[in-house]
């Protein structure tokens, strides 16, 4: 189990990230979400022990987290930092050596890797010759060949294509089957909410959203119905609780600002003739984000 208690830290004045706590337990996978410079990266480094918390501690299995824990942990960091000039196989062997790992071990899981992520012909390969989608899933091997019991992942999706997306997706839900504890960060909230059940969102070092997944969108109230069909768009703004009507090329979603709006929008789409489509669903997770922090954001 991971523990993160009441953790804090300041570089120099800035407070990076300010009393944060959370656990996460074998089989979770804990969504870090944010702005840039929210302090995702910084707690990342605060749980892999390589930054000690100004205030609060950081404890892996009821002990304070260190170096001695690096044989248990795997770690994909933001930035691209694989040594370009030696090849896969090379690499391979150096991070695995890191971690204790006999090279028979190293090589015989960097093969079924490989196998798994399809580029076994990169194998001796350099790594400066590998397309950028390439050298990620490298990055992701070799933050995955000690088998970890706890997997960090800093942007593990950032520049994937979508089949790849799904692959890393796979991966990590792998992980989460044998018990591993995985916490990872993505501004991609699409797939955050697809497969994370449990989050938090930072601002500015602090967390303004958290919990479960389902929860949070529960405690958030406000709702969509899409509509498809011959609609008055004036009657459905002028439904008390209607918050907004958007119309698409396709479909026509309206905001409420409850659940029990819903009743008078159906009351109201009674009356109309030709409806195809009418459901009601909980708001997604970008909208919350943006609700919550949006009026700081300029891009998610
Ligand atoms: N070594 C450092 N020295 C001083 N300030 C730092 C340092 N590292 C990060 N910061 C500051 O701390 C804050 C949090 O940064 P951090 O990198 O943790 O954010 P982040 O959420 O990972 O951002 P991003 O999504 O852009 O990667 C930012 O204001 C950043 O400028």
């Amino acid at each position: 189990m991971l523990e993160v208690k009441n953790a804090r830290m300041l570089y120099g004045d800035l407070v990076a990230v300010d009393r944060l706590s959370f656990i996460i337990k074998p089989g979770d996978i804990f969504g870090l979400l944010g702005t840039n410079g929210a302090g995702k990266t910084t707690t990342f480094r605060m749980i892999m022990g390589l930054l000690d918390p100004t205030e609060g501690e950081i404890l892996y299995n009821g002990e304070k987290v260190g170096y001695h824990n690096v044989n248990e942990i795997g770690y994909m960091i933001e930035e691209r930092s694989l040594l370009t000039k030696i090849t896969v196989k090379e690499l391979m062997l150096y991070f695995g050596q890191l971690k204790d790992m006999e090279p028979k071990a190293i090589l015989e899981r960097l093969d079924y890797w490989l196998e798994r992520f399809d580029i076994v012909d990169y194998k001796d390969k350099k790594i400066k010759e590998l397309s950028k989608g390439n050298q990620q899933k490298i990055q992701f091997i070799s933050a995955i060949i000690n088998n970890p019991k706890l997997l960090v992942l800093d942007e593990p999706f950032s520049g994937l294509d979508p089949i790849n997306t799904e692959l890393f997706v796979e991966v990590i839900r792998d992980f989460q089957k044998q018990g591993a504890m995985v916490v990872f960060s993505s501004h991609q909230l699409d797939h955050v909410e697809s497969f994370c059940e449990e989050v938090i969102v930072l601002e500015k070092g602090k967390a303004v959203i958290e919990g479960r997944l389902d929860q949070v969108k529960i405690d958030f109230k406000k709702q969509n119905i899409r509509i498809i069909g011959d609609v008055d768009i004036k009657k459905l703004e002028a439904i008390p609780g209607v918050d907004r009507v958007i119309e698409n090329s396709n479909e026509i979603i309206v905001k409420i600002e409850s659940e029990l709006v819903a009743k008078h929008v159906f009351d109201y789409i009674k009356t109309c003739d030709h409806i195809m489509k009418y459901d009601v669903e909980q708001a997604s997770l970008s909208e919350i984000f943006i609700a919550k922090v949006g009026h700081k954001v300029e891009k998610v």
